[in-house]
């Protein structure tokens, strides 16, 4: 049994004008990511923790945003890109932890919906699936709240090996 363990961070800008969606949920708020995808942040961070784990590179690799194929996609349809890959090569996600950097808005009610939609994603069970929130107490451009930033840790278990 191959147990591997993979990192993942991503920033996005905060704008008028675009939606915020962390986790696949739509969050009511007065700004929004910008981005070339959906600018889902925080499943932006879990990709890459899943492709690092399994050596695969990061998701500006597998999806350029220069492909006119990823304008506007919608970032739980990349997680379902990623996790077909992971498949195909015997990974299986055995956890994922991750933390959103945001100012505001308060993500507390919103993270329960968050880990069903990368549970189910994934296949596996919400338990497996940690998200949590913090501010940066005002500091930086967290703070200043011009971008949101992510961070995440995958594990990937491949029985084959
Ligand atoms: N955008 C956010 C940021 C934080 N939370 C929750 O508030 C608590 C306190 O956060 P700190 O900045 O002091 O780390 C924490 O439990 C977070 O879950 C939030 O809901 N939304
Ligand atoms: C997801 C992709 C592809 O649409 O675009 P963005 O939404 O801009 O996200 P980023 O985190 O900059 O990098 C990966 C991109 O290739």
């Amino acid at each position: 049994m191959d147990i591997r363990f993979g990192i993942g961070y991503d920033v996005h800008q905060l704008t008028e004008g675009r939606k915020l969606i962390l986790g696949g949920v739509d969050i009511p708020h007065s700004l929004g990511l910008d981005g070339h995808s959906d600018a889902d942040v925080l499943l932006h961070a879990i990709k890459d923790a899943l492709l690092g784990a399994a050596g695969m590179g990061d998701i500006g690799k597998l999806f350029p945003d220069t492909d006119m194929t990823y304008k506007g996609a919608s970032s739980i349809w990349l997680l379902e890109q990623v996790w077909q890959r992971l498949t195909e090569k015997g990974w299986r996600v055995n956890n994922i932890d991750a933390t959103i950097a945001a100012q505001k808005p308060k993500l507390a009610p919103f993270i329960p919906t968050m880990k069903q939609n990368i549970a189910q994603t994934l296949r596996i069970s919400p338990e497996r699936v940690n998200v949590k929130a913090t501010t940066t107490e005002g500091l930086g451009f967290v703070g200043r709240q011009e971008g949101i930033s992510s961070y995440a840790i995958a594990s990937l278990i491949n029985d084959a090996n």
